[in-house]
């Protein structure tokens, strides 16, 4: 019953492209913001975000990512790392810009294809990790978390720090924050909106281990997936599955409504006015 229901809930977001051919995993289709690379040896693929100046969140950046790893995932490539091309910033978070003043057609469809993408990333079959090799705010740390491991080099921050631009964020994403973090620190850590330097980070569970380079950290992700061997994949699949049921359905049974809910937040004067503030403090900055 369980594991029809995970499957059934699988279905509705993977639709596509399992049935190609598709060892050599060319990103023919997309936009070309992410590239991925199978390390022919381990069968892990690596994926990365190539968005320049910092990887934000952009409605074809996630239809890339989206579509990346469902590729990978139909290709049966032994593992998944999550990681950037830029050598400061994982991922700047959603594009801010998207959500200041929209239009209201776009920001619907800008906001399924967020959860669709943090669905990916949560049910993706095979084991994942995250290599951050730079900051990694809101939806940085969300995909972050969405991954079974995280390796951070030095230096960088990672957190939801939403309040400080007026943003509330939906249940199902404190869920996934509160995966990988005590409620406490979590129910604190969003209050405050706080950005946890890589140490801070490291003592509260948020990231699993420090890497020196982003070499190490992808040898440290790798060595994670490894630790699977032993376990047989469709087990091991069904098993993160229903562990993560419970996140997931939170969002599946109502997505529609979270959808209004989230349009309608982003339209109050209470979050544009505190996201234009965001928006100047970033160009004030330089
Ligand atoms: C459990 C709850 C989960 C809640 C999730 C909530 C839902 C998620 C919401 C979001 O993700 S909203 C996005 C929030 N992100 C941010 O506020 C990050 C803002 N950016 C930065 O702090 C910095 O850019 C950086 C990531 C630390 C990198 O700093 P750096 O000095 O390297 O670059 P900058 O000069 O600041 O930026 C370059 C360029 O990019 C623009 N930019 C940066 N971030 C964004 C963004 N998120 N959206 C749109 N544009 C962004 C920045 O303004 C610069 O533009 P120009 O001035 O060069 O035009």
């Amino acid at each position: 019953m369980l594991r029809n229901s995970l499957i059934g809930s699988l279905r509705q977001i993977k639709p596509i492209l399992c049935s190609q051919s598709l060892r050599s995993l060319s990103n023919g289709a997309n936009s070309g913001l992410t590239t991925i690379e199978v390390d022919d040896k381990s069968g892990i693929a690596t994926l990365s975000m190539n968005l320049p100046p910092v990887n934000t969140l952009t409605l074809n950046l996630m239809h890339d990512l989206i579509d990346s790893i469902n590729q990978i995932e139909c290709n049966k490539s032994r593992g998944l790392i999550l990681t950037s091309s830029n050598d400061k910033v994982f991922s700047a978070g959603l594009d801010l810009k998207e959500l200041y003043k929209p239009d209201q057609e776009r920001l619907k469809e800008f906001w399924t294809i967020f959860q669709d993408l943090w669905l990916a990333l949560h049910l993706c079959g095979i084991p994942t990790a995250a290599a951050i090799n730079g900051h990694a705010p809101a939806a940085g740390c969300i995909m972050a978390t969405a991954c079974e491991y995280r390796v951070m080099l030095p230096d960088f921050v990672i957190g939801v720090h939403a309040t400080r631009f007026s943003f509330l964020v939906s249940k199902w994403m404190m869920l996934s924050y509160q995966s990988v973090l005590p409620r406490r620190i979590v129910e604190r850590a969003l209050n405050q909106g706080k950005l946890f330097s890589t140490q801070e980070a490291l003592e509260v569970g948020l990231i699993d281990e420090v890497a020196g380079s982003k070499k190490e950290a992808l040898a440290q992700c790798a060595a994670f997936i490894g630790t699977f061997d032993k376990a047989n994949p469709i087990a091991r699949t069904l098993t993160k599955r229903m562990c993560r049921d419970s996140d997931v359905t939170e969002l599946l049974r109502d997505r529609a409504g979270d959808l209004r809910a989230c349009v309608d937040y982003i339209n109050t004067p209470l979050f544009q006015e505190g996201l234009s503030a965001h928006l100047e403090g970033l160009k004030e900055k330089k």
